[in-house]
């Protein structure tokens, strides 16, 4: 007998991989994923970085007082690593209780890289400290050789620094962000149980040929680029496989409308209002929406060591409209992926 579900009642999720920007930026952002997660791993990757301690804890105070009235959502902060982070700071931001990973930004990689790690050796005090504390390491995994080509980025990435560096240090706890291809979903499975992976639903839903569907598509372009059809299969395969090695990072990546629809657009996709129906219509396409709850809201906080969230949501199977566009900074507006198209999953609090 075969039965469709047409109402799932899970854990409240959390989101393991986010952007909100800072200052203005925060009341368009914080709602939107205060709705829909109980927490999340905030990205540092500001201007400037969130390079100490101090400034985490300043930016974790900016994220609290742009909750909605009555939120309990709780922002998970981390520092952004450069050359010269000592680690007299990953002790410190250990102790802070409030800091709960460090994020590997290899310089030119992405969207405000460039205070990032120009060589990895440089990082080995910091890195060393980490394993000893137990502090993970979130990575963007993509070489910036400009002689690599931007497809194969990740997969060079696992060989030429991954790798090594747990070779070097086989205890640090290390979560692949944002992965976009088979290579990297097989490492990670090959890979202890300190290393995991964080899947965003835009690399479950699309392949490489949606950035160019009838024309040049800005919104879908983001970092690690998606990539083939074979990749996207392999990671609906991994998120779906009940592997707790796995969970949910959206990388809701804001950027504002004019700074996408551009002659050099930025690189992200905004998800963070409609991050869970996605999710749940990636699940859905191969039937296996009882996975879901275990990637969404188990599988990250056994990998934080934090507890599993008590609030219950549900994803209903009713349409959802995606708004044209959100009100952003400076008057301008932040267009969410699959602006204007109907979902057909329903996120809500029960
Ligand atoms: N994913 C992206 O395309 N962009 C992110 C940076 C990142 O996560 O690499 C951003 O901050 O805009
Ligand atoms: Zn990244
Ligand atoms: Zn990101």
């Amino acid at each position: 007998m075969t039965s469709v579900m047409n109402e799932l009642i899970i854990r409240q999720p959390d989101d393991w991989h986010i952007h909100l920007r800072d200052d203005a930026a925060l009341a368009a952002t914080v709602p939107h994923v205060a709705h829909q997660f109980a927490r999340a791993i905030i990205m540092p990757n500001l201007r400037p970085p969130v390079t100490t301690v101090d400034a985490a804890q300043a930016y974790r105070e900016r994220i609290l007082a742009a909750r909605p009235v009555g939120s309990t959502f709780e922002p998970l902060m981390t520092l952004y690593l450069t050359d010269t982070t000592t680690p007299e700071e990953i002790a410190k931001a250990k102790a802070s209780g409030f800091v709960k990973a460090v994020k590997l930004y290899p310089a030119g990689a992405t969207t405000n890289s460039d205070a990032g790690v120009t060589a990895i050796e440089k990082t080995h005090p910091a890195l060393a400290e980490m394993a000893a504390q137990g502090v993970p390491l979130l990575v963007h995994g993509e070489v910036t050789d400009p002689a690599v080509d931007l497809f194969d980025r990740e997969a060079a990435f696992i060989e030429q620094v991954l790798k090594p560096l747990l070779n070097k240090f086989p205890d640090l706890r290390v979560v692949f962000e944002h992965i976009t291809t088979a290579d990297a979903a097989a490492f990670v499975r090959s890979a202890g149980g300190n290393v995991g992976a964080t899947i965003t639903a835009h690399h479950l839903l699309y392949n490489r040929n949606a950035i160019f569907q009838g024309g040049v598509r800005p919104h879908y372009y983001c970092l690690p680029v998606l990539k083939r059809e074979r990749h996207r299969e392999a990671l609906v395969e991994a998120a779906t496989s009940g592997s707790s090695q796995f969970f949910l990072g959206t990388d809701s990546a804001p950027h504002a409308k004019l700074t996408k629809e551009a002659a050099c657009g930025c690189a992200g996709c905004y998800t963070a209002g409609e991050a869970l129906e996605m999710y749940a219509m990636a699940f859905d396409s191969v039937g296996a929406l009882d996975k879901l709850e275990g990637f969404a809201s188990l599988h990250g906080p056994a990998f934080y060591r934090l507890p599993v969230n008590e609030r219950k949501v549900v994803l209903r199977r009713q349409d959802k409209v995606v708004p044209i566009s959100y009100p952003y900074v400076h008057g301008d507006t932040l267009v969410p992926l699959e602006a204007g198209s109907v979902l057909p999953w329903t996120f809500a609090h029960v």
